[in-house]
C-alpha cells in the first residue's frame, strides 16, 4: 500500500472539437460524430480514475473574409446531449459542459445543469464563459457568434463579464431555491427572474463551477465563484504568478486557495522510451502545420491575408494600418520574427498549439510532481491530441507512475464530482441575500 503524498492531483480531461486542426487528418483519430468516441472517451477518463470529463464550446465556425476554416468543421454534437447519454453508461467519473452566459438565459440553463446533476447522481460541472471573439478586426463591424444568435454584435469584454457576474449569482441562486416553494425575486442589470426554480435542489447543492478568464474581469469573476480554474500557462513562473494572484483575489473575497482547484491546460505524449515520444510528436506536428493551415493560423487572428505569401521566406512586412487588421498582434509577430529570424511558417510553429509535455511515464510524472509542490497548480486538464491513443497512453503509462508516486488516487473515495475535487458542499444562500 502505497501512502499518498501530502497532496494529491486532480485530473480534468478535454477532447477537442470544432477548432481541432489535426483530429480530421490522422486516420487513427476517433469519428467525432460517433457517439461511441465518447462512451470510450468517458469510460478511459474513469479507468483512469479522472475526476472528470468536459467539452469546450465555441457557438460558430472559424471564419476569415468569408472563408471557412474546413478542418474545424469537424465538429461534435452539443455538449448538453452528450453529458447525460455518458451519465448513464459511466458510474463516477464527473461531467463538464462548457456554456456561455453571453448566449444564454440563467432560468434555462440552471434547470439544465441541476437537472444534469439529478440524472448523474451529482457529477455535473459548469465551465462558465462569456464566450471569446477570436477577431478583434471583426468585432468593430459585427461577429460571427453574434450573427448566429440574432446579434448584430458581440458583448464588449467588459460588458459580457459584468453580465456573466450576474448570471452567476442568478444561477447558484436558482438552485439554491430548488424545492423551496418561496420565490427569489431577482431583479438585476440584466435579468428578472422570479423563481423558484422548478427543478429540485441539485445532489452537490451547486454543480462545480469552472473559470478560465485571464483578464483582471476573468480572474475576478474566477475568484468570485470558481471551484476550479483552468489556466493556459506553460511556465512554471507564469503558472506560479496567476497562483498567487488568484490566492489575493480570493482574501479579498473571504474565500481561501483552499477552496479551488487551478488545473492548466496540458496536452501530454507520453510513451515508454524518449525516442518513441518525440518521434509521436514530430509525426504530429507534420500532420498539424500544412500550408493551408499555417495560412489560416496567421490571416484569422491577424486579420491579415497570407494566402500569397511564401511561408518559407522572410516574414513579409505587414500593413498594420489596414482596418480589419489586428495592428498590435501584427506587430508582435514582426518583431519576434525580424529578432529570430523565422519564416511564416516558422512563426506559426513557435506560437500553434502543440504538445507541451512530451516525453517517458517518470518525466511526465516529474513535470506534474514538480508543479504540484510549488504550488503552480493543482493538477491538470489533459488535451490528448489523438484520441483515443494519446488518453489510452496516458492511463496505461502515467497514471500507474502517479499512482506509485502517491500522487494520484487508486480508486474514487466518493460519488460526486464535489467528492473527487475535495470541496465542501455549499450552504444554501438565504433568498434575500441574492441581488444584482
Ligand atoms: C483550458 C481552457 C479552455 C477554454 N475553453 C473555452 C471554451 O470552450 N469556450 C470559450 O468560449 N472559451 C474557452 N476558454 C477561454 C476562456 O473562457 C477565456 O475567455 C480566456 O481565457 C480569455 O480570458 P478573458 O475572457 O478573461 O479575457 C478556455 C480557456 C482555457 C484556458
Amino acid at each position: 500500500m502505497i501512502p499518498p503524498h501530502a497532496r494529491q492531483i486532480h485530473l480534468g480531461v478535454f477532447l477537442q472539437g470544432v477548432g481541432h486542426t489535426i483530429a480530421w487528418r490522422a486516420e487513427e483519430h476517433a469519428d467525432l460524430t460517433d457517439f461511441q468516441t465518447y462512451v470510450r472517451f468517458a469510460r478511459t477518463a474513469e479507468r483512469g480514475l479522472f475526476d472528470f470529463v468536459f467539452f469546450g464550446e465555441g457557438l460558430m465556425v472559424r471564419e476569415h473574409q468569408g472563408r471557412f476554416f474546413g478542418p474545424i468543421v469537424n465538429g461534435r454534437p452539443d455538449t448538453l446531449a452528450l453529458l447525460p447519454a455518458l451519465a448513464a453508461v459511466t458510474q463516477k467519473v464527473g461531467l463538464a459542459a462548457t456554456l456561455s452566459t453571453t448566449y444564454n438565459e440563467p432560468y434555462e440553463l440552471a434547470r439544465q445543469l441541476a437537472s444534469l446533476d439529478h440524472v448523474s447522481g451529482g457529477r455535473a460541472g459548469w465551465n462558465v464563459v462569456t464566450s471569446f471573439s477570436n477577431s478583434a478586426a471583426k468585432d468593430a463591424g459585427g461577429d460571427g457568434i453574434a450573427f448566429n444568435h440574432s446579434r448584430e454584435r458581440h458583448l464588449e469584454h467588459a460588458t459580457r463579464y459584468d453580465r456573466a457576474r450576474e448570471f452567476v449569482a442568478l444561477v447558484q441562486a436558482l438552485w439554491d431555491s430548488g424545492g423551496e416553494a418561496r420565490p427569489l425575486n431577482h431583479i438585476g442589470r440584466w435579468f428578472k427572474v422570479a423563481g423558484p426554480l422548478d427543478v429540485p435542489r441539485p445532489p452537490q447543492g451547486r454543480p462545480i463551477i469552472i473559470q478560465a478568464g485571464q483578464s483582471p474581469d476573468g480572474r475576478d469573476l474566477a475568484a468570485r465563484i470558481a471551484d476550479v480554474v483552468f489556466s493556459p500557462h506553460r511556465r512554471l513562473e507564469d503558472a506560479l504568478e496567476y497562483a498567487g494572484d488568484l490566492t489575493r483575489r480570493l482574501a479579498a473575497l473571504g474565500r481561501s486557495r483552499n477552496d479551488v482547484r487551478i488545473l492548466p491546460g496540458l496536452s501530454v505524449i507520453v510513451a515508454p522510451t524518449e525516442e518513441e515520444a518525440h518521434a509521436k510528436a514530430a509525426r504530429y506536428r507534420a500532420l498539424l502545420l500544412t500550408d493551408g493551415v499555417v495560412r489560416y493560423l496567421l490571416s484569422e487572428p491577424s486579420g491579415a491575408n497570407f494566402d500569397g505569401v511564401d511561408l518559407d521566406a522572410a516574414f513579409p512586412d505587414p500593413d498594420v494600418t489596414a482596418p480589419e487588421v489586428n495592428g498590435p498582434l501584427l506587430e508582435r509577430w514582426t518583431a519576434q520574427a525580424r529578432e529570430e529570424g523565422l519564416t511564416p511558417r516558422q512563426l506559426v510553429e513557435r506560437t500553434a498549439p502543440r504538445p507541451s509535455l512530451v516525453g517517458t511515464p517518470t518525466q511526465v510524472a516529474d513535470h506534474i510532481q514538480t508543479w504540484l509542490e510549488a504550488g503552480a497548480s493543482d493538477g491538470f486538464l489533459l488535451s490528448p491530441t489523438l484520441f483515443p491513443n494519446d488518453l489510452d497512453d496516458f492511463v496505461d503509462l502515467a497514471v500507474p507512475e502517479l499512482q506509485r508516486r502517491g500522487l494520484f488516487r487508486t480508486a474514487y473515495a466518493g460519488a460526486t464530482l464535489r467528492d473527487h475535487l475535495g470541496l465542501r458542499q455549499p450552504v444554501p444562500a438565504q433568498a434575500e441575500e441574492v441581488g444584482a
